[in-house]
């Protein structure tokens, strides 16, 4: 885990709320200098693979020159000028009730539904305001204090960035009000920064209330202030730029366009590029199939692009027809049957039919949280073939106070957690060969000592790919394990246990490609660290082995033919006697064969498995045919006959396997 200290200024200058994304309010930071990452698969997919920290919040200076970020919250108790005025919606015995209210700096939304109780909504849940129902005079009273109401049921309070959403009757007449609390709270993009810098198009995806329009307000202000770009909101309800012709001073000095008509959202769209030469365009709710095609069209045209979508993760906008534009669209299509059994997969499979609009999606999980698919077009690749995709976590540490470090931690970074050690099990689920990770022994052995000298690529199934790829640069593997998405191509294959036992297909595909197959019980970056370990350990030994049979059998090479020479020249030659060799494998006795007939002498292979060896004659090739028939040849007798090989007079001398 990676901690941050707050330098005690900023710790003295956060928010009351005591919110960490308040606290990282304080500072305003800029970032001269970026790590960069690289991903195995995908060129832009990466911090969490560097292994290097994310940086902290306050890591540079504020910009002298940029506005101060407007807090909601003012210096009466928390209750600011903007908050006010929406609680001035209320009537007077109610304002009081929310008032004194202890999380009323947290406050949400109010909710005022005729002939109800009127409810006040916190992070902590919802609050009766009045045990009096809600009276059509207290509606109007509302109503008569806020701007018109679009199409979209919308309405806001000018100069302010709330929210007040209408519910009416079958007749159009309002019988219900949400009156959403609008903040601009600088630093709450500080999770996204190095991606807004690259210039990356970011699409951000989450569901109601999580924060979407906060943080993209911040994106903009931070795009336009910090980073100097030329930023225009496309403002579909006036909640990034808040209600009135003045646009709030959250969003700095981003410029922002209304919008008439939530219909006329993607006109607008284009208008922005075709009029104001925006370098960023900032849309909140992309929606439909025509706002979609408008985004698609203003990336196509270079335009950096910032963008949120309702939806819980990505996957959801996979299968939004109207939205999976966004993520390049997705199409059926029909594999040949080499094609669909080399990949394991159904003929029929999904694909994704073009390149997405945005460079990175991020899954906002909460206000404190939020999940980094660097590469969205890798992500919905890989959630099409049933992969697990590869994401970074980003958080804020939800415990910090403000007297507290501030915690910056991206779990896809972190250290390896304390686990219980006795449940890592790796196993090899080839029949009948189990192996079960001993974690003791993996204990005495060292990270570093599995470094191999050839590499090897992998093949990871129903595990996260950042995982896999955390647990290889922890253990220094990063030249030596590749992942891999062919199969074929792989020299190992890891899974996930659960999820290989319900893909036969993948594992007929492994064992048809005669790889090894590990599985972890569970995908928790200790289990495959351990494995990747065993993987390599196993290989290594593996490479080890075949290195020492290569080493053994040139030596032994070197031996047979020196034999060989010792036997001709001391023996065959000088004493006409005929010499047996010791026992060789066969392509050794080959090579014995071709130096003796350099000396242009017979010899002939004697004996049986595993005792067969080579009887070198004393007699020369050139006289063989002259000598053919020779029956008598003394050496070929004597040696037939059983005799003791150390004996002087022996005729079969055994030769030491290494000369002195
Ligand atoms: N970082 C934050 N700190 C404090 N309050 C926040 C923060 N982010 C958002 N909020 C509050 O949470 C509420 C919901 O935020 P916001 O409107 O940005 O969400 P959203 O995801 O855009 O919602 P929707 O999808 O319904 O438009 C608002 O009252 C907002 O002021």
């Amino acid at each position: 885990m990676l901690r941050f200290s707050l330098p005690p200024t900023l710790t003295a200058a956060a928010s009351p709320q005591g919110l960490p994304l308040h606290l990282a309010a304080a500072a305003s930071p800029r970032h001269s200098s970026r790590h960069r990452y690289r991903c195995p698969s995908s060129p832009c997919a990466l911090s969490a693979l560097s292994g290097l920290p994310l940086r902290p919040l306050w890591c540079a200076q504020p910009k002298q020159d940029s506005a101060p970020a407007v807090a909601d919250d003012g210096e009466d108790g928390g209750l600011g000028e903007e908050l006010h005025k929406l609680l001035a919606l209320l009537p007077e015995g109610m304002r009081e009730r929310v008032g004194a209210h202890p999380e009323l700096h947290q406050l949400v939304e109010i909710v005022m539904d005729l002939g109800r109780r009127p409810l006040a909504r916190f992070p902590s849940g919802d609050f009766v305001l009045s045990d009096n129902p809600i009276t059509l005079n207290d509606l109007h009273h509302a109503i008569s204090q806020v701007g018109d109401f679009t199409a979209d049921n919308r309405a806001g309070i000018s100069r302010t960035l709330h929210r007040i959403s209408a519910i009416r009757n079958r007749k159009g007449v309002i019988v219900g009000l949400t009156c959403r609390v609008g903040r601009a709270v600088a630093g709450s993009a500080n999770l996204l920064r190095d991606l807004i810098e690259d210039g990356a198009s970011l699409l951000l995806i989450g569901p109601p209330g999580v924060g979407k329009t906060t943080i993209i307000r911040d994106v903009a202000r931070m795009l336009a202030d910090d980073f100097e770009k030329r930023v225009m909101i496309v403002d579909t309800s006036n909640e990034i730029g808040g209600d009135g012709d003045v646009p709030h001073a959250g969003i700095g000095s981003a410029r922002r366009m209304q919008v008439p008509n939530p219909d006329m959202q993607h006109k607008v769209l284009i208008e922005a590029v075709e009029n104001h030469m925006p370098q960023v365009i900032v849309i909140d709710e992309i929606g439909t199939r025509l706002e979609a095609t408008a985004a698609s069209t203003i990336a196509q045209r270079g335009i950096q692009l910032v963008a949120t979508a309702h939806g819980g993760t990505i996957e959801n906008l996979t299968m939004n027809p109207s939205l999976e534009m966004l993520v390049g669209g997705i199409q059926n299509v029909t594999l040949g049957d080499d094609e669909a059994s080399r990949r394991g997969v159904q003929k029929t499979v999904l694909e994704r039919k073009g390149p997405s609009t945005f460079t990175c999606g991020v899954e906002i999980v909460s206000k404190t949280e939020m999940r980094v698919h660097h590469s969205l077009e890798a992500t919905v690749d890989a959630l099409l073939s049933g992969r697990t995709p590869m994401f970074e976590i980003r958080k804020l540490n939800s415990h910090a106070s403000k007297d507290e470090n501030l915690t910056l931690e991206s779990e896809g970074l972190s250290d390896v957690p304390s686990q219980n050690l006795a449940e890592i099990i790796v196993e090899d689920v080839m029949e009948n060969d189990k192996v079960i990770y001993d974690d003791s022994s993996c204990g005495m052995m060292d990270e570093h000592s599995f470094k191999m000298e050839a590499s090897m690529r992998m093949f990871a199934y129903g595990i996260l790919e950042i995982s896999v790829v955390q647990a290889i640069k922890k253990l220094g593997l990063d030249e030596v394990v590749q992942l891999t998405d062919n199969i074929s191509e792989a020299d190992a294959f890891l899974a996930l246990h659960s999820k290989l036992k319900k893909n036969p297909r993948i594992q007929a595909a492994a064992r048809s490609q005669g790889i090894p197959i590990y599985v972890t019980k569970t995908s928790s970056l200790l289990q495959i660290t351990k494995a990747l370990r065993v993987i390599v350990a196993e290989r290594d030994n593996e490479a080890q082995h075949f290195q020492a049979e290569d080493d053994m059998s040139s030596v032994e090479k070197v031996d047979a033919l020196e034999e060989a020479r010792l036997a001709i020249e001391q023996v065959v030659i000088p004493k006409r006697r005929s010499v047996d060799l010791l026992p060789r494998p066969s392509h050794i006795i080959v090579a014995q064969m071709g130096f003796i007939g350099e000396y242009k002498l017979l010899c002939e292979k004697v004996g049986q498995e595993p005792n067969i060896h080579l009887r070198i004659l004393p007699t020369h090739t050139e006289t063989t045919s002259s000598s053919d028939g020779d029956a008598t040849d003394p050496g070929l007798e004597e040696s037939d006959s059983p005799s003791d090989p150390g004996s002087p007079h022996s005729s079969v001398v055994r030769l030491p396997l290494l000369p002195e």
